[in-house]
């Protein structure tokens, strides 16, 4: 596990190269991607080479790693909504190169299954783009979640509905109870997970992220067991890392030979 501890914009750039780097190498990549506030600034970026540098997404295709149950087609907090309008519109990636969970499907379990199946037709996922809850969550495996489990429905935690009240005018009862998720083991299979997180409200998920033992109560040190994982933080994020000088020593030391 690689910790990058910078200013949010170096980490958004960051993140932006690995991404360029793999679809500048393989054209028909594979990329997951995420929901929520943190990532939008790399896709700004990726945005902004795409329409001063070039950078093409054609070939590409995507996956979404979660998505609301029972929100109408075209709610504007439906996260295949938010990443058409954040991302996908904005690129010359087509829009059906890209797919989510379908969280109103009648039969949610065949959706799951169809999802895994999906992924797996594409080859699965080369780099996969992550956020983390505050309670430690990935995608929306709340703790609890089997640390093996694969694309399901899963019920949101008060906390989770709570944070992400923002984007349904505030009412926490506005924000569904259910969910469809990649699970733990399906993010697990992506071949990079770049994981991005900000701020001093996500530190004690950081700190357990990296440094905690791996446990169903925070979801996320099951990336421990991954083979490749970039963590990019930023200071507030970083702020309750016990190895946090080590961490910067290792980066700043870092051949230049040795990619992200
Ligand atoms: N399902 C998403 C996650 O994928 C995301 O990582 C998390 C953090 O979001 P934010 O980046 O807005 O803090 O929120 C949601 O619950």
């Amino acid at each position: 596990m690689e910790v990058v501890i910078d200013r949010s914009e170096t980490l958004a750039a960051l993140a932006a190269d690995a991404i360029e780097a793999l679809v500048t190498r393989r054209s028909d990549a594979v990329l997951g991607l995420a929901t929520g506030s943190t990532p939008s600034a790399v896709y700004d970026e990726l945005v902004r080479r795409h329409a001063e540098e070039g950078l093409s997404f054609a070939g590409v295709r995507g996956f979404l790693l979660d998505e609301y149950v029972g929100l109408p087609e075209g709610h504007p907090e439906a996260y295949r909504t938010v990443i058409e309008r954040e991302l996908v519109s904005r690129l010359d990636l087509p829009t059906e190169s890209v797919l989510g969970p379908d969280g109103r499907a009648e039969d949610l379990a065949a959706a799951c299954t169809g999802y895994e199946q999906a992924i797996a037709d594409a080859g699965g996922i080369d780099l996969q783009i992550l956020g983390i809850g505050t309670d430690g969550h990935v995608a929306f495996n709340e703790p609890g979640s089997s640390l093996a489990s694969r694309t399901r429905i899963k019920t949101l935690t008060e906390q989770t509905r709570r944070d992400n009240a923002r984007f349904f005018d505030d009412e926490v009862d506005a924000v569904p109870q259910h969910v469809l998720t990649q699970g733990l083991g399906t993010i697990m299979a992506a071949r990079h997970l770049v994981l991005l997180a900000m701020g001093r409200s996500k530190a004690e998920a950081v700190h357990q992220l990296v440094e905690g033992p791996i446990s169903a109560m925070w979801p996320a040190t099951i990336l421990q067991m991954h083979p490749h994982v970039t963590v990019l933080v930023d200071g507030g994020a970083a702020s309750r890392l016990q190895l946090a000088a080590y961490y910067r020593e290792t980066w700043q030391s870092k051949p230049d030979w040795q990619p992200l």
